[in-house]
């Protein structure tokens, strides 16, 4: 007997942590129809072939909330599997940027306090992003 495992590839995504002045990160709510639709993330998207995290990162910052990278800082990496999706969040913090934060593809967008941040719900692989932010700037 042979038993014959599906391999799915592991999406890898940019994700980025931006905090602004004011010590508040920003959260976006990913549309209904989206993987993990309704749940708050950290704005970002997957890194198409040829471009570098951080290339990727600016183009998703861009599209998704209208903002300009200048720096970035690289924060942690996670691999999860959803039962549905396997991803590879990587992950960085934004330590410089310009504009104004507008949910360009009709998504809720909203700049949170850190201590708020608990009462968000987030994709299960967000976990550990959500201590480290807790542990890192206490
Ligand atoms: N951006 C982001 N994605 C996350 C987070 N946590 C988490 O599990 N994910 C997962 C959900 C999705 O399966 C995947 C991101 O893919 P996506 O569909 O948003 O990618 P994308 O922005 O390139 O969108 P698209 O072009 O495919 O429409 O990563 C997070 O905090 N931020
Ligand atoms: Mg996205």
């Amino acid at each position: 007997m042979s038993v014959s495992i599906a391999k799915t590839k592991r999406i890898h995504v940019a994700v980025g942590v931006i905090m602004n002045s004011d010590n508040q990160i920003l959260l976006a709510k990913r549309l209904n129809h989206l993987h993990q639709g309704g749940k708050w993330e950290f704005p970002g998207g997957k890194v198409e072939q040829g471009e570098s995290v951080t290339q990727a990162l600016t183009r998703e910052l861009k599209e998704e909330v209208d903002l300009t990278i200048t720096d970035t800082s690289s924060l942690m990496t996670i691999s999860h599997d959803y039962p549905d999706k396997q991803v590879l969040l990587d992950i960085h913090w934004v330590t410089g940027f310009t504009g104004e934060a507008h949910g360009i593809e009709g998504q809720l967008v909203k700049w949170v306090s850190k201590l708020d941040l608990q009462d968000y719900d987030f994709p299960d692989a967000n976990k550990p992003i959500i201590d480290k932010i807790l542990e890192l700037e206490s």
